[in-house]
């Protein structure tokens, strides 16, 4: 049975040229045509859309889920890849094709995290029937639609989260010039072909091949015709978009080199492989919240100092508590997703506190999880961590209570001691500390307190 779109998101009023990633969904709706050598001046607009096939049931990856609503870092997988095609602010209309039964998770997914531009269409029993009913979504003349007819079609699966802008950008230009284009990797196993008798017949010669990948982009009226025409044999059994406008339109697709990210999440292992890429992007960046930023004798100084230089792949940057308001907004869209918050006032927890405060009022991520690590000095020769830790057993509850606000809170106590030495090597080791549970993000440990 198939479905009308259901409208998810607004049409932007005024389509215009943009070829930033930085712009607004709402802003632009059509991409210049680029040369080889960047945008065309004065060049006509194009008016794109995307088909995101996302009506399968990941029988491979063998979990009752569908695996575009497995959650990856608590957020199902389909949402990554939303956001990811949303960024192109180009794109006129986005639809998604989903079951019938998932429809309503899916609008769900929409609202929550805010996706725009989005239309859902109900799927086919196959992807290429469920790609057919997006497109037939675009195509002139549905009644009661408010989308409209684009001159090329991006398709790309739900379940391939990663992908930039430039490769949306090339596989575009190449399908207005060609007809249709798609990105391609080099084939990492070589591929044979057996005989009936289970023995090899022949293998083919790897590097003369390559993998198909996603994204693809046609010119909606070649491939709306492909699909049209091509059989009932092509919509149960084909795998291949690219081959439909081959065989049924003679147009020779554009393959164009992909990156090693363009890869299709389809066993379970996948989804542990996607987790990992958005752990390592989003332990990137690390704002250290003290409560000076002029003193450079200061310990806030001496920690922002040992992260620099232990964790030299990462970007750290400082922020005065006092004023840090009005930026912690700004920090966490500049893609920023860990504090380190250094507590050195009486009462003990009182900066980390004033930060969190600051963290709710900004009405903070609703991508991804935040992680504070409230940082205590004390000089153990004097006093023992037990004490400390003793004094700052309102982490726990306060832990639980940020968890569901979408925050990791962790505690580290560091040993200030008077000997130099000691204290570079407790810096040290608190950095390695911090570094662990901003990659780990693990919501297990929230609310435990760590000793370097
Ligand atoms: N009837 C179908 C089947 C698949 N797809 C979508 O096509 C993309 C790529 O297909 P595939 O990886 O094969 O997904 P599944 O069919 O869900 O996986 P499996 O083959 O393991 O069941 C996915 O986003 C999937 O949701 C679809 O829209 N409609
Ligand atoms: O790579 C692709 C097209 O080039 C498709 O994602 C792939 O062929 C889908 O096939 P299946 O649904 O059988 O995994």
């Amino acid at each position: 049975m198939e479905q009308g779109p259901r409208g998810g998101g607004s049409r932007p009023a005024e389509p215009g040229p943009c070829l930033s990633s930085q712009c607004g969904a709402d802003q632009a709706a059509s991409v210049s045509l680029l040369s080889a050598g960047g945008a065309e001046p004065g060049s006509r607009t194009l008016a794109v859309a995307a088909v995101l096939p996302a009506g399968g049931c990941g029988e491979r990856m063998g979990v009752p889920t569908p695996k575009q609503f497995c959650p990856v870092l608590e957020r199902p997988l389909i949402s990554y890849t939303l956001q990811a095609m949303e960024r192109a602010c180009w794109i006129k209309d986005i639809i998604v094709v989903v079951t019938g039964e998932n429809m309503e998770a899916m609008e769900n997914i929409i609202k929550k995290y805010k996706h725009k531009r989005i239309s859902l269409v109900e799927a086919g029993v196959t992807r290429h029937r469920s790609i057919f009913n997006g497109l037939k979504a675009l195509a002139d003349n549905q009644p009661n639609s408010r989308l409209s007819k684009p001159e090329v079609v991006i398709i790309h699966d739900a379940v391939r989260p990663f992908f930039e802008e430039d490769i949306l950008l090339k596989v575009v230009t190449a399908a207005k010039e060609h007809g249709a284009a798609g990105a391609v990797r080099p084939l990492v196993s070589t591929v044979i072909s057996p005989s009936a008798d289970g023995c090899l017949d022949h293998s083919l010669e790897r590097a003369r091949h390559r993998a198909s990948e996603m994204p693809q982009a046609f010119l909606f009226d070649v491939i709306y015709e492909a699909y049209q025409q091509c059989s009932d044999y092509d919509l149960e059994f084909g795998t291949e978009c690219l081959q439909l406008a081959l065989k049924y339109c003679h147009i020779k697709a554009k393959l164009v080199e992909g990156s090693p990210d363009l890869w299709k999440v389809t066993y379970k292992r996948d989804l542990y492989a996607a987790e990992s890429i958005i752990k390592e992007r989003i332990s990137q960046e690390i704002c250290i919240v003290m409560d000076t930023k002029e003193n450079k004798e200061h310990i806030s100084h001496l920690l922002e100092e040992v992260l620099k230089t232990e964790l030299n792949h990462i970007h750290v940057r400082s922020q005065a508590l006092y004023n840090a308001g009005s930026d912690i907004q700004h920090i966490i869209l500049e893609q920023c997703y860990n504090f380190v918050c250094v507590n050195v006032k009486e009462p003990d927890f009182q900066e980390t506190q004033k930060l969190m405060s600051m963290l709710e009022e900004s009405n903070f991520s609703i991508l991804y999880s935040i992680v504070v690590v409230s940082v205590h000095f004390l000089d153990f020769k004097f006093a023992s961590p037990s004490q400390k830790m003793e004094s700052l057993m309102c982490i726990r509850e306060f832990a639980k209570k940020m968890k569901k606000r979408k925050v990791l809170l962790y505690g580290l106590i560091i040993n200030y001691s008077q000997d130099e030495q000691k204290l570079q090597e407790s810096l040290r080791q608190g950095a390695i500390i911090i570094a662990a549970l901003i990659k780990e993000r693990n919501s297990a440990l929230i609310g435990q307190l760590l000793v370097a």
